[in-house]
């Protein structure tokens, strides 16, 4: 063997060896000197551990998984992650998520999540951390002001008032008798809507969703976006590319070479549209007019060329580019599933249906919807945002069904946490004793779980009707839930913090406005023939039994609302 040889052979033996180091550490060192495994928590024994992610994440079994956890371990659990590093803490304590989710310097998204977030539509807001973050949602934030979701009232309304002409149509193709329905997947339609709803909001652009699904830029974000939903479900290879993410550069497989086709699709087209939209905003400066563009890309455009903005403050095309693609992602099929299960529990609870229906009319104009100017819209809007039981259903919709299940966040050093209660500790003898303390370590590299639904769904916090619809809870509310953390209604559904939902007015304008425009339209039925499950595949989304395989789906029987019947 001559010197260089040997030289090789050492550095690659040197390497191995520290690899092999290093793994151990990873999977044995460290999960056996965290001080969370103290805590009681459901067993676990395989090196990869899929069990607990399955409790608690999916909403089929995990309302019964936090109830059980709570009446057996507390509020604050020890579990597993798919791998024996992720050493997870459960918290059903609000005063613990609450530190968690103040404290954004500490507690981030985890790097599998923000590569798996970004690799898809680039890093935006929900992937960005630090400064980086604190950049983009500081120019972004002006765009989602009350004002400017006020002045896009009058463009969600008129998608609105297409998707119930749509669904018009619909009834008439299907060849329903005077009075009589059709079944139709609101899921699906819900989501054209909003898609349409975030082209133009988002960026003054048509996609025309409504009337077809041709529209190439549409097409790559749909198809981009049910990928990254498909490879929710996948397998081992989605397991290593989340962890070893530089596997789908070197073996790129069906899925990756799709993606990245999508994403030149989006970087062509809507990059021209940043283009010309800067454009349209210099030759207005130059003619000494101030551009009125209302789309969120025009307004942060704007905030982005203030002259008080240091020059390293300000975005770059690229970072305009993916938040675009961040707002598409993040604010259309949330949106429209909130939409989809409102409707859904309408259809079930149809003595609430009519009472809202009721509502709505009472301040619906004598003029049809797409007949009114932009002030009668605006004036529409203002009497809906009054309306008591429609702000009721939709808080309690969102409580119930949030469309963001859960989240997650890792400590990026070592932080104590507080807690509200005494802790839980099972001895080994399988005896369970409490402890009075008042704060946990959390070392580095611990994972936090966000139980969003598990929040929204607590019988120690909402009562013992906690899982059911009702929405005239909201008028007399236990005094435990004026103390949780959450953006929304003292509900998780939106996050709470720094990191919380920045779409929240413009999804509760969509919502109010679409559900004014069909529930005065349409009676809502459950489908005879479907039986309606949930699943959590990135958001909570429906599926009709025994038909997974074809997507998420809601199929519900809807007839026209004849006003003089009831
Ligand atoms: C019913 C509808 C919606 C729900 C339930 C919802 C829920 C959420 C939740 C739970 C988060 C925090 C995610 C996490 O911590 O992992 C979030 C973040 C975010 N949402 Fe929404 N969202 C909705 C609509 C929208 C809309 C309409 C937009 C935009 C136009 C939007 C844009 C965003 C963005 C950009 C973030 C990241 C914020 C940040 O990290 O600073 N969302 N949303």
């Amino acid at each position: 063997m001559g010197p260089l040889t040997l030289a090789v052979f050492s550095l690659a033996v040197a390497g191995l060896l520290l690899l092999t180091g290093y793994v151990v550490y990873l999977c044995i060192i460290y999960p056996l000197n965290n001080p969370i495994r103290q805590l009681p928590g459901p067993q676990s024994k395989w090196l990869v551990e899929w069990r607990h992610i399955v409790m608690t994440m999916d909403p089929r079994r995990s309302p019964h998984t936090a109830a059980e956890f709570v009446e057996k371990y507390g509020r604050n659990v020890y579990i597993r992650g798919p791998v024996p590093w992720d050493q997870r803490l459960f918290t059903l304590d609000p005063v613990t998520m609450n530190h968690v989710l103040q404290n954004t310097t500490i507690y981030e998204k985890p790097w599998s999540s923000r590569r798996l977030i970004s690799g898809l539509i680039g890093r935006g807001m929900l992937s960005a951390e630090g400064q980086m973050h604190k950049r983009q949602r500081r120019i972004a934030t002006p765009a989602f002001s009350l004002q400017a979701m006020r002045a896009l009232i009058p463009l969600v309304f008129s998608r609105g008032t297409a998707l119930q002409e749509r669904w018009m149509d619909l009834i008439r193709e299907g060849g329903a008798e005077e009075g009589k329905g059709t079944v139709i997947n609101v899921c699906s339609w819900a989501s054209r809507a909003t898609f349409d709803v975030m082209g133009a909001a988002g960026f003054d652009y048509e996609f025309n969703a409504l009337q077809n699904e041709d529209n190439e830029l549409l097409r790559a974000y749909v198809d981009m976006f049910e990928t990254a939903v498909s490879r929710q479900k996948g397998g081992m290879r989605a397991m290593l590319s989340m962890y070893i993410p530089i596997i789908d550069k070197i073996l790129p497989n069906e899925t990756t070479r799709f993606v990245a086709k999508c994403q030149k699709v989006i970087e062509r087209v809507a990059g021209k549209l940043i283009q010309e939209k800067k454009r349209k905003i210099s030759e207005a400066e130059e003619k000494g007019e101030v551009y009125q563009g209302k789309d969120l890309l025009s307004l942060m455009l704007k905030s982005n060329a203030a002259k008080d903005l240091p020059p390293d403050q300000r975005l770059s095309d690229a970072d305009l580019l993916h938040n675009i693609n961040t707002f598409m992602f993040a604010g259309t099929d949330t949106t429209s599933l909130a939409l989809t299960w409102t409707l859904y529990v309408l259809a079930l609870y149809p003595s609430i249906q009519d009472r809202l229906r009721a509502e709505l009319l009472s301040v619906a104009p004598a003029a049809d919807l797409h007949t009114l100017t932009n002030d009668e819209v605006q004036r529409l809007y203002a009497a809906l945002a009054e309306l008591p039981l429609l702000e009721n259903v939709l808080r309690e919709t969102l409580r119930l069904i949030p469309p963001v299940h859960s989240s997650i966040r890792e400590a990026t050093r070592d932080d104590v946490v507080p807690v509200s209660g005494p802790l839980k500790r099972t001895l080994k003898d399988g005896r369970v004793v409490e402890e009075r303390v008042s704060q946990i370590a959390v070392p580095k590299g611990t994972f936090v779980h966000v139980p969003i639904e598990g929040f929204n769904l607590d019988k120690g916090l909402w009562g013992e009707s906690a899982w059911k619809f009702d929405p005239d809870r909201w008028n007399d509310l236990p005094e435990t839930i004026k103390a949780l953390p959450g953006l929304y209604q003292h509900t998780l559904t939106f996050s709470a913090g720094p990191r919380a939902c920045i779409g929240v007015r413009m999804s509760v304008i969509e919502l109010k406005s679409f559900l004014f425009a069909l529930v005065t339209k349409f009676r809502f039925a459950p489908d005879p023939a479907s039986k309606i499950g949930k699943a959590n595949v990135i958001l909570t989304r429906p599926y009709v039994a025994g038909r997974q395989n074809e997507g998420s789906a809601l199929p519900l029987l809807v007839t026209p609302y004849v006003p003089d019947e009831s």
